[in-house]
């Protein structure tokens, strides 16, 4: 049987498409309660690895462990009431939709009414509704955008946006949260806003892995770095460690990410 140290293990993961190989053999533990950070030059593979944790690609080889618990055989829709939900690199909302009802849809996998009777509301639904509101009115509260939950989704700012993927992603409630570069054009007041966000979910509980290229952001916030290079795993641990890492700073070279990522 496994040991349950760490709620994900990603085993020896390899993914090849045609000539390209984006997973080289990635093997990465996330330790339960932590920010775990994965970094890397743009095409490093990052987003293929969230692609295979979240059951959106199958890894050519290697193994998935959630909770001790293999998941590489799962879809997405499956790995959600697991306790695994992520945010996109590009914001995936419903534009014409209001605020509340797309963080609704994150709220689904909980509720035994299906989502569009209750927003409808349907008659056997009221019990459910009112729980799922008041679930997916939490969420928007944690980020901060609760006087917007009538709002259609396209009068928000980008950064808000983003927030909202976030609220929809907490509704689910997952133990382990993906963020796909949460910080991407957010101003610095909005970033320093998801670090105090992220930071508070820790000390809730939950696990949080996310992918940035604000590397000051990652060495502020993550216990742990595992860094990717051409679908390698080139260094990992913690972010002084990593800071100064020779194939990192090499992988890196003449791009100043991490000269600018003092703490
Ligand atoms: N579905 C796909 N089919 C073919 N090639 C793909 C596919 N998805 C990703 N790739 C390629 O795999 C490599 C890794 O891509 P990936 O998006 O995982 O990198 P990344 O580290 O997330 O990059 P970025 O920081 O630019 O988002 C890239 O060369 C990309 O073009």
């Amino acid at each position: 049987m496994t040991e349950v140290t760490n709620i994900l293990e990603v085993r020896g993961v390899s993914k090849r498409f045609g000539g390209l190989q984006a997973l080289d053999d990635i093997t990465i533990g996330v330790k339960p309660q932590t920010v775990h950070g994965i970094i890397g030059p743009n095409g490093a593979g990052k987003t293929t690895l969230f692609n295979v944790i979240t059951g959106l690609i199958q890894p050519d080889q290697g193994g998935l462990y959630l909770e001790g618990r293999r998941i590489d055989s799962l879809k997405p829709y499956q790995l959600v009431p697991r306790g695994v939900a992520r945010t996109f690199q590009n914001i995936r909302l419903f534009k014409e939709m209001s605020v509340i009802e797309n963080v609704l849809i994150g709220q689904h996998v909980h509720t035994p009414t299906p989502i569009f009777s209750i927003m409808i509301n349907g008659k056997k639904s009221r019990y459910w509704e009112e729980v799922a509101l008041q679930e997916a009115m939490d969420a928007l509260r944690f980020v901060g955008l609760e006087t917007k939950a009538d709002e259609q989704v396209k009068n928000l700012s980008y950064g808000q946006q983003r927030l909202v993927e976030f609220a929809r992603a907490l509704a689910a409630k997952p133990k382990l949260i993906l963020l796909d570069e949460p910080a991407a054009g957010m101003n610095p007041t909005e970033k320093a806003n998801l670090l105090r966000l992220v930071s508070l979910l820790q000390e809730k509980g939950y696990t949080i892995v996310l992918i940035e290229h604000d590397m000051k952001l990652v060495m502020n916030i993550c216990e742990t770095i595992s860094v990717l290079d051409h679908g390698k795993k080139i260094a990992e641990g913690r972010p002084e460690h990593i800071r100064k890492h020779p194939d990192v700073i090499s992988a890196y070279l003449g791009k100043g990410d991490l000269v600018h990522a003092g703490s």
